[in-house]
C-alpha cells in the first residue's frame, strides 16, 4: 500500500483491491479493527502524517476529501449506495464519475477513520454459513487529494489524484454458504462481479502480451468494472491483495485463486497524464500523423541546422520519425498488397459469375424454344382431335342415331323371326327381344360413349330410365347366338333383382301346396279329375288360373327358379325341374299355345312391375285356393266346367292383374285410391275381366311407350286378346279401352308362340306326366318334397 500512497501523494492515482473467497478476511484486511487497523486507517494515518510533516510551518498545499459507497444488487440490477449520506441512488456516468456522490473533506486521520467507521455501519452485510458478517456488496473508498498546484489538478476532473480502496465481496459457493432466496441472488451478483473483474484483468494481460490483440471491453459487464475502467485498462496503477483461508477445506479455493491471479503480476501500467485521450486519435489517423510528421521533419530540419546545441536532440527525433515512417510505409505496402489481392479475387469471382450467368441465359433460351415447339405440337394435336370429333359427329348424327335405334329394333325383329323359323318352338320370347335389343344398345353405347352407364342388372325393370341414355344403336347385323348369350346373362341378372319377391312367392306356394296335398289325400279322385282331365289337349280358352292345381304345381315346380327364368324358359334355367323333364316334349305338342299365352302376358306385366310380384303371387295362390275349394264343393273336374264357371274362374285373374296395375299406378305416382278400389272384394265382383285386361293392356302400352323394346312383349297380350283366347265382350272392351284406342292396334305380331310353347312345357309337363301316370299321388309327392327342401 505504501507505493500507492506515495504515488497518491505525488499526484498519481492508484487502486487497491482486496479479493478472495468469502470469509477469507478481506474486510478485516481493508478496515481492520481498533486494535489491528486495516489498510484504510493505516493509509489515512500515513497520508496525514506525511502531509503534516511536509506542511510543517507552512501553508498546506493540498487538501483531501473522502467518499465511500457500495455497489449492490437489487434483483437483477445494480445500484450504487452512498455510505456517507442518505441521498438517493447514485448514477455512474460515462467518465467514471458518480453523480451525487458525497465527498467529505478530511483534515486528519481521526476524522477520516470515524467517517469510515460510520460508513461501515451502513454497509449491507448478512450472516451466511461461511461468514457471520459476510459482505453483500462491493465497498469502495476514495481519497482525493486536491492539490493547489494547477498542473496536478488536471489529472482528475475534480482535480487532484485519487486513491481508491475496494473491498470486494468474496466469491461464494452455494454449498458452503447455504444461501437461499435473496441471499442466493446476492451470491450470483457477487460471483458475477468477481468473474468480470477477473476477465478484465486477463484481457489486459493478454493485450499487454500481444499488442495486436485488441483489448476486450469486459468492464462493460458490471458497474464496478465500469467505475474502475482506467485501472483495468492499465492506465493507472493498481494493486491486488489476495486473501485466502488457511483451512484444509479451503485448499481448492486457495489454489484456484492463486493460479488465477498469479499471472496478473505481469500486468504493467502506463501512467500517462493525458495520453489516454490522444491515443485513440493517433490510432485512427495513422496516415495523417505520418504526413504531419513528414511536414514537421521538413520544417524542423532547417531549425536543427540553424540551432546550435540541439543537433543531437533533432537527430534522435529524426530517427524516431524515420523509424515510424518506415513502419507506416511497410503497413501501407501491406495494405496495398492486400487490397490488390482482394481486387483480383473479386475480378475472378465476377468473371466466373458472369460466365455462369451467360450459360444460364443460353439454357433458358433453349428451354423457351423447346417449350414453344411443344406448344405448337399441342395446338396441332388439338386440331387433329377437333377434326376427329367433327368426323365422329358427322358419322353419327343424332337423327341417324335415332334411326339406328329403330333399325336396331328392326334388325332384332328380323333376328327374332329368324329365330322363330330356325328354332321352331325354341326359347325366344318377347323379353328376349327386349333384353337383346337393350344389350345391343348398351354395347354400342359403351363403345361409342364409354361414359354412359347402362345398368344391365335391372334391364327389364329399369328400361324406362335407360332408354334415353342408351338410345343409340347401330344397324349392324345381330348375331343370333350372341343374342341368346346375352339373353341368358340378362336372365341371370334379372333373377337377382327379382329374388326378393320370388321368395315371397315361394312361401305362398308352400302354403298352397300343403292345402292341395291335404285335398289330394282326402279327395284324390276329384283332384285328379279337375287337375289332369286334359287328355287329348286342353282346348278351353281360359287363363292359366283355370287350372288351379296346375298353377300351383307349376309354381311349385319352378319354385327355386325366378320369374325371369320362367319367362326365358331356358332348359338350364332351373336345375330343380329335372324330374319333370322326362315327358315335357310329349306334352308340349298337345297343348294349344294360346292357352298359355295369357299366363305369359300376365307374367310379363308382373315382370315389368317387379314390386308387385309378391302380391301377384299371393293373388294367384288365393285364386288357386278358391278355385280348389270351388272344385271340391262342386265335385267337378276341369273338363266339366261350363262357360260361366270358366268365366268365374277366369275372373280370379282380375285381382292379380288389377293389383298389378294398381301397383304400377302407385309406382308412377298416380291415384292410389284407384288401386285400392281395384283391390277391394266388392269391386272384384263387379269388375269385368275385359276391363282388367284392358287396363293391363294400358299398363303394357305405357311400358311400351317408355321402353320400345318392351312394346314387343306388350303386343303379345293384344295379339292374344285379338285371337279370342279369352271370351270377352268386344263392345264392352271398346268402351272401357276407348281412352287408348291407338294402343290396341299396334304390332300384329305373333312372335312369342315358341316361347309360349316352352313355357307350356315348363308348367304343364308335370301334370301331363301325372295324367299319364297311373300312380298320380306318387307323382305329386315329389313336388311336395321339392317344396319342403326349398
Ligand atoms: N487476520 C485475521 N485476524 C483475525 N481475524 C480475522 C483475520 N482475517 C479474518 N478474520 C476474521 O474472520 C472473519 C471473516 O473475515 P472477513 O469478514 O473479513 O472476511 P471477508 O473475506 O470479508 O468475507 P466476505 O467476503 O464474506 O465479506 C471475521 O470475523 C474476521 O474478524
Amino acid at each position: 500500500m505504501s507505493p500507492l500512497v506515495d504515488d497518491f501523494l505525488g499526484g498519481k492515482s492508484g487502486l487497491l483491491v482486496a479479493m478472495g473467497p468469502t470469509g477469507s478476511g478481506k474486510t478485516h484486511t481493508v478496515f481492520g479493527t481498533a486494535r489491528n487497523p486495516g489498510i484504510v486507517p493505516l493509509t489515512l494515518q500515513k497520508i496525514f502524517s506525511s502531509t503534516d510533516e511536509s506542511d510543517t510551518g507552512t501553508e498546506p498545499t493540498r487538501s483531501f476529501c473522502l467518499s465511500m459507497f457500495e455497489i449492490l444488487c437489487e434483483g437483477k440490477a445494480e445500484r450504487i449506495v452512498d455510505l456517507l449520506s442518505d441521498a438517493a441512488d447514485l448514477v455512474l456516468q460515462q467518465s467514471a464519475i458518480i453523480k451525487g456522490l458525497k465527498e467529505v473533506d478530511i483534515s486528519n486521520s481521526m476524522d477520516a477513520e470515524s467517517l469510515v467507521s460510520r460508513g461501515m455501519l451502513k454497509r449491507s452485510t448478512a450472516a451466511t454459513n461461511a461468514n457471520s458478517e459476510s459482505s453483500r456488496s462491493q465497498c469502495i473508498i476514495t481519497l482525493r487529494a486536491i492539490h493547489k498546484n494547477n498542473d496536478l489538478q488536471s489529472e482528475h476532473p475534480l482535480g487532484g489524484s485519487v486513491l481508491t480502496i475496494a473491498d470486494l465481496a468474496g466469491a461464494e459457493r452455494k454449498k458452503s454458504t447455504g444461501n437461499m432466496g435473496s441471499r442466493l441472488l446476492e451470491s450470483n451478483f457477487i460471483n458475477n462481479t468477481s468473474m468480470v473483474f477477473g476477465n478484465c484483468l486477463r484481457a489486459l494481460l493478454d493485450h499487454q502480451k500481444n499488442q495486436k490483440k485488441t483489448l476486450e471491453k469486459h468492464f462493460k459487464n458490471s458497474m464496478l468494472t465500469r467505475y474502475l475502467r482506467d485501472y483495468l485498462e492499465g492506465k493507472k496503477k493498481m494493486t491486488l491483495i489476495l486473501n485466502v483461508k488457511p483451512g484444509d477445506d479451503d485448499y481448492s479455493d486457495t489454489s484456484y485463486l492463486l493460479r488465477q491471479a498469479s499471472p496478473y503480476m505481469k500486468i504493467r501500467y502506463t501512467n500517462f497524464d493525458d495520453s489516454s485521450d490522444l491515443a485513440p486519435q493517433k490510432r485512427s489517423s495513422v496516415s495523417l500523423i505520418c504526413q504531419e510528421n513528414k511536414k514537421k521533419r521538413k520544417v524542423q530540419k532547417p531549425e536543427v541546422l540553424t540551432a546550435e546545441g540541439n543537433d543531437s536532440v533533432d537527430k534522435s527525433d529524426d530517427t524516431k520519425l524515420s523509424e515510424r515512417d518506415d513502419f507506416l510505409n511497410s503497413e501501407l505496402r501491406r495494405l496495398s498488397r492486400s487490397e490488390e489481392i482482394m481486387k483480383n479475387l473479386f475480378r475472378a469471382l465476377w468473371a466466373y459469375s458472369k460466365q455462369k450467368l451467360l450459360e444460364s441465359e443460353s439454357t433458358a433460351k433453349s428451354l423457351r424454344e423447346l417449350l414453344s415447339e411443344k406448344d405448337i405440337q399441342i395446338i396441332e394435336l388439338k386440331k387433329e382431335l377437333n377434326n376427329l370429333k367433327s368426323c365422329s359427329h358427322e358419322k353419327f348424327p343424332v337423327a341417324e342415331r335415332n334411326d339406328a335405334l329403330s333399325l336396331g329394333h328392326a334388325a332384332l325383329s328380323s333376328a327374332s323371326q329368324s329365330n322363330q323359323t330356325h328354332l321352331g318352338s325354341s326359347d325366344v320370347t318377347a323379353d328376349d327381344f327386349n333384353l337383346g335389343t337393350e344389350f345391343v344398345v348398351e354395347e354400342v353405347s359403351e363403345e361409342l360413349f364409354p361414359s354412359y352407364d347402362c345398368e344391365r342388372s335391372s334391364a327389364n325393370c329399369e328400361m324406362e330410365g335407360k332408354s334415353v341414355d342408351c338410345d343409340i344403336s347401330v344397324t349392324n347385323s345381330v348375331d343370333e347366338q350372341e343374342l341368346n348369350l346375352r339373353h341368358l346373362k340378362t336372365d341371370e341378372s334379372c333373377t337377382a333383382d327379382a329374388f326378393g319377391p320370388e321368395c315371397n312367392v315361394e312361401k305362398e306356394n308352400i302354403e298352397i301346396m300343403v292345402h292341395v296335398d291335404d285335398k289330394e289325400f282326402d279327395n284324390s279322385e276329384s283332384f285328379s279329375e279337375q287337375t289332369f282331365a286334359h287328355d287329348g289337349g286342353v282346348t278351353h280358352g281360359t287363363s292359366h288360373l283355370d287350372y288351379p292345381s296346375d298353377q300351383s304345381l307349376t309354381e311349385l315346380h319352378t319354385l327355386p327358379c325366378t320369374k325371369s327364368e320362367r319367362a326365358s324358359l331356358s332348359p338350364h334355367g332351373c336345375g330343380k325341374k329335372a324330374p319333370m323333364e322326362q315327358s315335357e316334349e310329349e306334352l308340349s305338342s298337345n297343348i294349344e299355345v294360346e292357352d298359355v299365352q295369357h299366363y305369359v302376358d300376365i307374367k310379363e306385366v308382373k315382370h315389368h312391375d317387379c314390386p308387385s310380384s309378391s302380391q301377384e303371387a299371393s293373388s294367384d295362390t288365393e285364386a288357386v285356393s278358391s278355385s280348389q275349394a270351388l272344385v271340391e264343393q262342386q265335385g267337378m273336374g276341369a273338363g266339366d266346367k261350363n262357360p260361366e264357371e270358366l268365366e268365374s274362374v277366369s275372373g280370379r285373374c282380375e285381382p292379380t292383374v288389377e293389383k298389378t296395375i294398381a301397383e304400377h299406378d302407385n309406382v308412377d305416382g298416380q291415384r292410389p285410391d284407384k288401386a285400392n278400389d281395384h283391390a277391394s272384394p266388392q269391386k272384384k265382383a263387379s269388375t269385368a275381366p275385359t276391363k282388367s285386361c284392358c287396363q293391363a293392356a294400358e299398363s303394357t302400352a305405357d311400358v311400351k311407350e317408355n321402353c320400345p323394346a318392351e312394346g314387343i312383349a306388350a303386343d303379345t297380350k293384344e295379339n292374344r286378346q285379338a285371337e279370342g283366347g279369352i271370351a270377352t265382350d268386344d263392345k264392352k272392351e271398346e268402351g272401357l279401352c276407348a281412352s287408348k284406342p291407338s294402343q290396341k292396334t299396334k304390332k300384329p305380331a305373333r312372335r312369342l308362340l315358341p316361347m309360349s310353347a316352352m313355357m307350356l312345357k315348363d308348367f304343364t309337363g308335370p301334370h301331363i306326366d301325372a295324367v299319364t301316370d297311373t300312380k298320380r299321388v306318387a307323382t305329386v309327392r315329389p313336388f311336395r318334397w321339392v317344396i319342403h327342401s326349398c
